[in-house]
């Protein structure tokens, strides 16, 4: 069983990390196209298996992709992160030639891989992946809402002052400012939020939610790593070993939740077959605006996508 990331950046390098900690496939290939990172990187994180008592192998390439083929699964985080006063979007001119470059790259070596984009802004980097490997949409996918409810979870369990553990929760739509978290289908140990949280403690959270990669922007000078690295590697192992995990998931949408022809988040069982079924979940008139207007934002990014021409 074999997985890549690329990209050996913050991103690449954590979710990789976290993948052979985890022991979630026995050969792990971190690729970057900068000489000596990947390889470096990588050399530094088998030297901890003695310690950390893990026996995947964990190699590193300067984009050689021969080191890649027959990926079961490939996590592309490659790309330019925001700094401080950006908005994921402008990242687009940069990342959307170089996610192109990449998957045209992954899929000669890895057919059949599931594609998990990393990259922002993401969900029109998934779009530009899906058009570029011109495989199933099952099997190109994006990581974000993962992350955007890990972040609502932790939140919630420090206002509650309880294990993040035990709460569930889902959270739509695209990863921008207009993201959908939804309070209704939040739970904690199976009680409703809801019962156990102010309304204007649960709209401070949301707020906070929506901006919590700004949040870390702000105080780091670059995007968040740890969070993203796990929540990516998360998805690889719900895949790898089958796990029919319901998680939100960046997919392409073919009239779910009155929508067509655009990567959103939605919730997602994931298994063997990347998104094996996406689950359709009833939103009230409010939940259902909030979800057009995160399409709508998706949209407009699909538009300077257009105009970049560079598909
Ligand atoms: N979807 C999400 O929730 C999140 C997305 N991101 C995004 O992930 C991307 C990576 O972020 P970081 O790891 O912090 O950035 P980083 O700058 O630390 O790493 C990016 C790496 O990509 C490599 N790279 C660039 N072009 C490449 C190519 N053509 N082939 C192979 N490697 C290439 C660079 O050399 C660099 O090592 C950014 O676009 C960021 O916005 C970051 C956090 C969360
Ligand atoms: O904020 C960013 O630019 C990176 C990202 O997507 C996140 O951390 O949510």
């Amino acid at each position: 069983m074999k997985v890549t990331v690329v990209g050996a950046g913050n991103v690449g390098a954590t979710c990789a990390n976290v993948l052979a900690h985890n022991e979630v496939a026995n050969e792990i290939v971190l690729l970057d196209i900068k000489e000596g990172v990947a390889e470096g990187k990588a050399l530094d994180m088998w030297e901890t298996s003695p310690v950390n008592l893990y026996d995947s192998r964990i190699t590193g390439s300067t984009n050689d992709y021969s080191k890649t083929a027959g990926s079961e699964v490939v996590v592309i985080t490659s790309g330019i992160p925001r700094k401080p006063g950006m908005s994921r979007d402008d990242l687009i001119a940069t990342n959307a030639g170089i996610v192109k470059s990449v998957t045209e790259n992954v899929i000669k070596h890895s057919p059949d891989a599931k594609i998990i984009i990393v990259s922002n802004p993401l969900d029109v980097m998934c779009y530009t992946a899906f058009l570029t490997a011109k495989i199933d949409k099952s099997r190109v996918m994006g990581m974000a809402g993962v992350l955007d409810t890990a972040r609502y979870r932790s939140f919630i369990a420090m206002e509650l002052n309880v294990s993040p553990k035990d709460i569930q929760a889902l959270l739509m739509g695209g990863h921008g400012d207009t993201m959908v978290p939804l309070p209704r289908y939040t739970t904690v140990g199976g009680i409703p939020l809801t019962e156990l949280m102010a309304q204007d403690k649960i709209d401070a959270i949301i707020e906070r939610t929506k901006f919590g990669g700004g949040e870390i922007v702000k105080l780091l000078g670059t995007s968040a790593w740890y969070a993203p690295g796990a929540a990516a590697a998360q998805m690889v192992e719900a895949i790898v070993k089958d796990q029919k995990r319901v998680l939100p998931v960046c997919s392409w949408l073919t009239g779910e939740y009155g929508q067509k022809d655009i990567y959103l988040g939605v919730p997602v069982i994931l298994g063997k077959n990347g998104i094996e079924k996406i689950l359709e979940v009833d939103l009230n008139d409010a939940e259902k605006e909030l979800m057009n207007g995160s399409a709508d934002a998706v949209r407009n990014v699909m538009g300077i996508l257009k105009d970049l021409n560079v598909l």
